[in-house]
């Protein structure tokens, strides 16, 4: 029997919507707080192949998911790529700047981010032997252009002053960077293949501040790249592209890049969607994670709305972004039981 989720992203139509949910294994679990102070921090637990395997399971023993996602970060590959990184607590992730083109020619080559990563391999072929058979493992890393808004400011921003101002000031060497990412995320992906990921996920968390020509040569194109790379060298493996806040450029995304499914965000409609996104295939959300937080009767009837929108063909249940640390975790029992009796 071939696992929902991935009949899903071969297009099938199922009376039932597999379920997954992003930042599944997170602070709002007790049980995760518990294994993150036994690591020391999250980057720790991050590089600890046996206590990042036992957090993806969390939620899959918890609450019996149709997918476990690796539990790693997107800002390790800038990391493996040469720059600093650390996170500080209540504020987010923290890095070193590159502003310049002398910045992009100082990162390290692509072929040596496998040193820095093996750890994240490792996690994989330990959930691969682990995992109930019915789960899929999802592997998955950042889109270039969001893995380069981190990059270029150091930090996590509003609306991503600084990589717009690299990318007017120098097109060429903002280019340069988003290839030299694009090129390291292609063997990054490969090897989590390689390693047991059964699908993979690309997340452009902030595609939505790119408009016209930006969103193509810094969305679209590196997307492409990627998923027509990975589809080379692992035919069969399914890609999931998350280009969040894309509104209209939804529409056509899956054909343009190639991906087997297109994850939405919260800010359109799983009706619009229904007509507009999903008759190219299959697509993944979209319920907004506050609803975790506030539970009732609007959480039930917002899940069963998304899942009969979407009921006509392939769809993946999920939030339309990562679970917050303060959602209540017996609203995600109830959302799974809603979306199943829709
Ligand atoms: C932008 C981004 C990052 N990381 C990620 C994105 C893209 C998705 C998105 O838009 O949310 C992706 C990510 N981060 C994490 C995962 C693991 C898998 C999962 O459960 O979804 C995944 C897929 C764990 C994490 N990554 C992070 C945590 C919290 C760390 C902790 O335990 O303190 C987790 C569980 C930290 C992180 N990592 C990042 C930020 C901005 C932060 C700080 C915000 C926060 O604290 O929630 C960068």
């Amino acid at each position: 029997m071939t696992k929902v989720l991935l009949r899903a992203l071969a297009g099938e139509t199922l009376p039932t919507p597999p379920i997954w949910m992003m930042r599944q294994a997170g602070r709002y679990l007790p049980e995760y707080r518990a294994t993150r102070a036994k690591a020391g921090d999250f980057l720790s637990l991050c590089y600890n192949p046996e206590l990042a395997a036992e957090v993806t399971l969390q939620p899959i023993r918890r609450f019996g998911f149709d997918a476990a996602i690796l539990f790693a970060d997107i800002l390790l590959v800038p990391q493996a790529l040469g720059a600093d990184l650390w996170f500080v607590t209540g504020e987010g992730p923290r890095l070193s700047t590159i502003t310049d083109a002398k910045g992009v020619g100082a990162l390290k080559p692509v072929e040596d981010i496998h040193e820095k990563l093996s750890p994240i391999y490792e996690t994989l072929r330990i959930l691969s032997g682990e995992l109930p058979k019915e789960t899929a493992l999802i592997g998955f890393a950042g889109a270039p252009w969001t893995v380069a808004t981190y990059m270029v400011a150091g930090r996590g921003t509003p609306d991503q002053g600084p990589a717009h101002a690299f990318k007017t000031a120098d097109r060429a060497a903002f280019s340069a960077l988003i290839d030299r990412i694009t090129e390291a995320t292609i063997l990054y992906l490969s090897a989590q293949i390689e390693a047991g990921a059964e699908v993979v996920k690309l997340f452009d968390s902030w595609a939505g501040s790119l408009k016209g020509e930006d969103f193509d040569d810094f969305a679209l194109q590196p997307a492409r790249r990627i998923i027509a790379a990975l589809k080379e060298r692992h035919p069969g493996i399914p890609v999931i592209a998350f280009p969040r806040q894309a509104g209209e450029r939804y529409i056509g995304f899956a054909d343009a890049t190639g991906a087997d499914c297109v994850a939405l965000d919260n800010s359109v409609s799983a009706e619009w969607a229904a007509s507009k996104v999903q008759v190219s295939g299959c697509v993944q959300g979209n319920l907004a994670p506050r609803h975790m937080v506030t539970g009732g009767e609007e959480l039930v009837s917002e899940a069963q709305r998304i899942t009969r929108a979407l009921r006509g063909g392939p769809h993946i249940f999920n939030l339309g972004h990562g679970i917050t640390p303060d959602a209540d975790p017996d609203n995600v029992a109830r959302m799974i039981e809603a979306v199943r009796t829709a």
